[in-house]
């Protein structure tokens, strides 16, 4: 959450001369409701059933930069669906973390106490981005310029 998925993945698109999408826009504009009021108004496994099929309609029908909801990866068939793919998981530790995403109330599973609630997630969720990853890009003390570019390394991709 917060670790730059929307910005890179954007200008990675942008540099690769395809379309960004990302799963958790697609989630609202089929809702008509922010993601917070859809964890408030319907509990977040109604979110995530939302999400699971967010993700497999996205990966099936776009074929540029796909960002995906920090939670996404939590459904064994949605990383069975990512296997064989280009997958880049972005990292960044727990103080940037908490630069990045503040106070932002958008973001309902860090509303209280976002740094507890921060490593907690990660500690459940670290090894299962690992899993899916086919590159590990850490973004601490990178622009997301630099961070572009060391993904379009990892992956060796061409620009258009
Ligand atoms: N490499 C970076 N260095 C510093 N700040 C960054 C970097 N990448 C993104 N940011 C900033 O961090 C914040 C979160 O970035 P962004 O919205 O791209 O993350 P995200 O992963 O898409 O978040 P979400 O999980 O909410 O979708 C924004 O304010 C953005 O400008
Ligand atoms: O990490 C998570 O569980 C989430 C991340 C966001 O992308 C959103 O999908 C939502 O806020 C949940
Ligand atoms: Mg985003």
């Amino acid at each position: 959450m917060g670790v730059g998925k929307s910005t890179v993945g954007q200008l990675l698109a942008g540099r690769l001369g395809v379309g960004y999408r990302d799963t958790d826009d697609d989630i609202v504009a089929e809702q008509g409701r922010a993601i917070a009021e859809i964890f408030v108004d319907e509990g977040e496994a109604a979110f995530r059933a939302a999400e699971k099929r967010a993700v497999r309609v996205a990966l099936a029908e776009h074929p540029g930069v796909l960002a995906l909801g920090g939670g996404a990866v939590l459904d064994a068939d949605t990383r069975a669906l990512l296997a064989g793919r280009r997958v880049v998981y972005l990292s960044m530790e727990v103080g940037e973390a908490v630069r990045r995403t503040g106070l932002d109330v958008a973001r309902p599973l860090l509303a209280v106490n976002p740094r507890k609630q921060w490593r907690e997630l990660m500690e459940a969720r670290r090894h299962l981005y690992e899993e899916v990853a086919t590159a590990v890009v850490p973004t601490d003390g990178r622009t997301p310029e630099e961070v572009t570019q060391a993904v379009l390394d990892a992956l060796e991709l061409k620009e258009a």
